[in-house]
């Protein structure tokens, strides 16, 4: 039955995956929103960037990011392996492209936590496999206070990041989704809400056809 193909792993294959792109001010929550998706859907893959920043307290090498010097970080922009890269907050941040490529023709969807010049690049690659949504905080007000009670960045850090906050946020409309991450369940729902939406779509689902045509000849 081919309806069965809409869920489960026999509709791996069926379809490319997506790129889930979010962005935001930092501190609006899109590391939280990503990594509480990513349990409640283990079929989602994380798309881990690479960065020349020093790791925060707890963040992993592999998980959170690749952290690298800057000369490797050129390197790898000159042998062409990234799919995207930015400077952002005075470090280089970038996008590798093995795994994504391989996530996505296994079928599997891919989620970024990147930039708007990160989502920009991603969506002029590949238009049709990129959905992007944009996580706004309540105000700027509590943004500065979710920075400050992350309590991973310095005072001066923290500043740097709220004088970028607006010109990050300029970007909202050329986003598909826009969430409001005021109560957290909330916006992870609809965030929950978006990722089963698109799997839904008909342009993601070319199968349907032959299965329409057969439906016709019965
Ligand atoms: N809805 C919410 N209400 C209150 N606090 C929240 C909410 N969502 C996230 N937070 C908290 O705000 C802080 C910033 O969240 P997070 O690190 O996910 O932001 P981010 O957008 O990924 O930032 P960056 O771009 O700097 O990586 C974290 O301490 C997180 O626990
Ligand atoms: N264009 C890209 N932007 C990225 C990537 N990885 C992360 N980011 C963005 O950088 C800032 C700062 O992140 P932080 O972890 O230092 O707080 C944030 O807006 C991220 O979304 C990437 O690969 N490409």
């Amino acid at each position: 039955m081919h309806g069965d193909h809409l869920s489960g792993p026999v509709f791996r294959g069926q379809r490319r995956g997506f790129m889930l792109v979010l962005s935001s001010p930092s501190g609006a929550g899109k590391t939280t929103l990503s990594k509480r998706l990513l349990t409640q859907n283990p079929d989602l893959v994380l798309s881990v960037s690479a960065t020349t920043r020093a790791p925060r307290p707890g963040e992993k090498h592999g998980e959170d990011y690749y952290f690298m010097e800057q000369g490797e970080f050129i390197a790898k922009t000159k042998s062409n392996e990234f799919y995207e890269w930015a400077k952002v907050f005075d470090h280089y941040y970038g996008t590798p492209k093995g795994p994504v490529e391989e996530a996505l023709e296994e079928g599997r969807d891919v989620i970024f936590d990147i930039d708007w010049q990160g989502a920009q690049a991603l969506a002029e690659s590949a238009p049709q496999d990129v959905v992007r949504v944009f996580i706004l905080p309540p105000s700027l007000k509590l943004l500065r206070d979710r920075l400050h009670k992350r309590a991973q960045d310095s005072d001066e850090v923290i500043e740097g990041r709220m004088n970028r906050a607006k010109a990050e946020i300029e970007h909202w409309n050329e986003y598909d989704y826009v969430v409001i991450n005021d109560d957290f369940s909330r916006a992870l729902e609809k965030l929950s809400q978006i990722l089963h939406a698109e799997r839904l779509k008909r342009s993601r689902h070319p199968w349907i056809e032959g299965f329409v045509d057969a439906l016709m000849e019965e």
